[in-house]
C-alpha cells in the first residue's frame, strides 16, 4: 500500500511549492491515476513515490516504509520493486528488443539461463515474442512501450509507475497499451499509478483516482464517483467553462449508465408521470469503461422537488443538488 500524509515539497533552487497537503492511499492492486493539468504536480508526486525525488514534511510510506528515510543502498534495492514506463519508452536504440529487456537482470547478476527464461516469458506476455531481435528504431510507438512494460515487469515489482506513458500514441494505440495493463494488474495484482492528462485514460483503465490542481488534491476518490460527482476540477480539466445556473429553484444533477434507448426516454417520463415540466440545463453522454454514462442537470422548483428526488430515489438513479453559486461569487461572499 501506497500512504500519503500531508506531504509538501518545496523546489529547494528557488523555494518555490509544488506540492502541498497530500494526503492519499494507494491500496494494493489499484490502477490509480495522478490527474491534473500540465505543471500540476503529478509527476513531482510520482517520482517522489519511488525516491527520484524527496520531499520535505509529511510522510510516504511504501508497504509500511517511509521513502525519504532510505538509505542509498536501501533505495536501490527499494526502487528493483517499483517499475517504472515513461511516455518517451527510454529503451536503448543500439541493443535489441531481447537485450533491452534483459538490462535490469544483468545489471543485478542474475543467471544467464534465468534471464534467458523471464525475458522470453515477459515479450510472450505483451506480444512481443516476434520482435525479439528488432533493434527499436524499427517498432512503432506502441510497439516501444510494450517493450518498455515488459523491461519494467523484469524484477517482479509490487508497483508500476507510468509517466504519461500513452501521451505520445494514437488513441487506438493508446487502448491496447491501456487494455494491456489491465490485463497484467488482472493476472498479477500488480498496483499501477498512472500519471496523466488524458480524462480518456482515467474513464477507460483506472479504479481510482486524485485531481491535482496547483500542487494540492482538488478531487480524490473512486473514479465512479468522480464522473457522477462531476466536480468543477474535472469539469476545467476537461476544459468545459464553470455552468452558469439559474438563482431560482434547486438544480439537480443526475448521472446514470446508459442501458440503450428507453433511457433517454427518462426526463419524457419524469415529466409526464408527475405531470410536471422542468427545464434541462445541461446533458451529455460520456463514455464509461464498457459503458457510457449520462449526465443532465435539470431545474425543479420548490413544489415539486420532493417529488422529483423522490421519483430519482426510487428508480435508484445517482442524483445531487448543485451549489447555484459560482467559484467568483462564492469568492465575493467571503
Ligand atoms: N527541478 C525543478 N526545479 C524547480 N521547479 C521545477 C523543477 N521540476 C519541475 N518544476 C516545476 O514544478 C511544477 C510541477 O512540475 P511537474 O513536472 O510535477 O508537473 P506535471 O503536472 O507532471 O506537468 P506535465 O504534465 O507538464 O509534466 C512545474 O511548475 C514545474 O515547472
Amino acid at each position: 500500500m501506497i500512504e500519503i500524509n500531508n506531504l509538501k515539497k518545496i523546489w529547494e533552487d528557488d523555494g518555490s511549492s509544488v506540492l502541498e497537503g497530500i494526503n492519499l492511499k494507494i491500496e494494493d492492486g489499484d490502477i490509480y491515476a495522478l490527474v491534473g493539468r500540465s505543471g500540476a504536480g503529478k509527476s513531482t508526486l510520482l517520482r517522489c513515490i519511488n525516491g527520484l525525488t524527496s520531499y520535505q514534511e509529511g510522510s510516504l510510506k511504501v508497504d509500511g516504509c517511509e521513502v525519504k528515510d532510505l538509505k542509498e543502498k536501501e533505495l536501490r534495492e527499494f526502487r528493483r520493486h517499483v517499475g517504472m514506463i515513461f511516455q518517451q519508452f527510454s529503451l536503448l536504440e543500439r541493443q535489441t528488443v531481447y537485450q533491452n529487456v534483459a538490462l535490469p537482470m544483468q545489471c543485478w547478476k542474475y543467471k544467464k539461463e534465468e534471464i534467458d527464461r523471464k525475458v522470453r516469458e515477459l515479450l510472450e506476455l505483451v506480444g512481443m515474442s516476434d520482435k525479439m531481435n528488432a533493434k527499436p528504431r524499427n517498432l512503432s510507438g506502441g510497439q516501444k512501450q510494450r517493450v518498455a512494460i515488459a523491461r519494467a515487469l523484469t524484477m517482479d515489482p509490487k508497483i508500476l509507475l507510468c509517466d504519461e506513458a500513452t501521451s505520445a500514441l494514437d488513441p487506438k494505440t493508446t487502448n491496447s497499451i491501456l487494455e494491456l495493463l489491465m490485463e497484467i494488474n488482472a493476472k498479477t495484482g500488480i498496483t499501477v499509478v498512472i500519471v496523466t492528462h488524458q480524462m480518456e485514460v482515467v474513464r477507460k483503465a483506472c479504479n481510482k483516482a486524485c485531481i491535482l490542481e496547483g500542487g494540492r488534491i482538488a478531487d480524490e476518490g473512486s473514479v465512479r464517483e468522480i464522473f457522477i460527482k462531476q466536480p468543477q476540477s474535472l469539469r476545467r480539466l476537461l476544459g468545459e467553462e464553470e455552468m452558469k445556473l439559474p438563482k431560482t429553484g434547486h438544480n439537480i444533477q443526475i448521472a446514470h449508465l446508459v442501458n440503450g434507448l428507453e433511457d433517454g426516454e427518462l426526463f419524457g417520463k419524469m415529466s409526464r408521470d408527475l405531470d410536471y415540466v422542468f427545464p434541462i440545463l445541461d446533458g451529455k453522454i460520456m463514455e464509461y469503461q464498457n459503458d457510457h454514462m449520462g449526465i443532465f442537470v435539470i431545474n425543479v422548483d420548490d413544489e415539486h422537488l420532493d417529488a422529483v428526488t423522490d421519483y430519482l430515489t426510487q428508480r435508484d438513479f445517482n442524483w445531487h443538488e448543485l451549489e447555484n453559486l459560482s467559484k467568483e461569487e462564492k469568492e465575493g461572499e467571503k
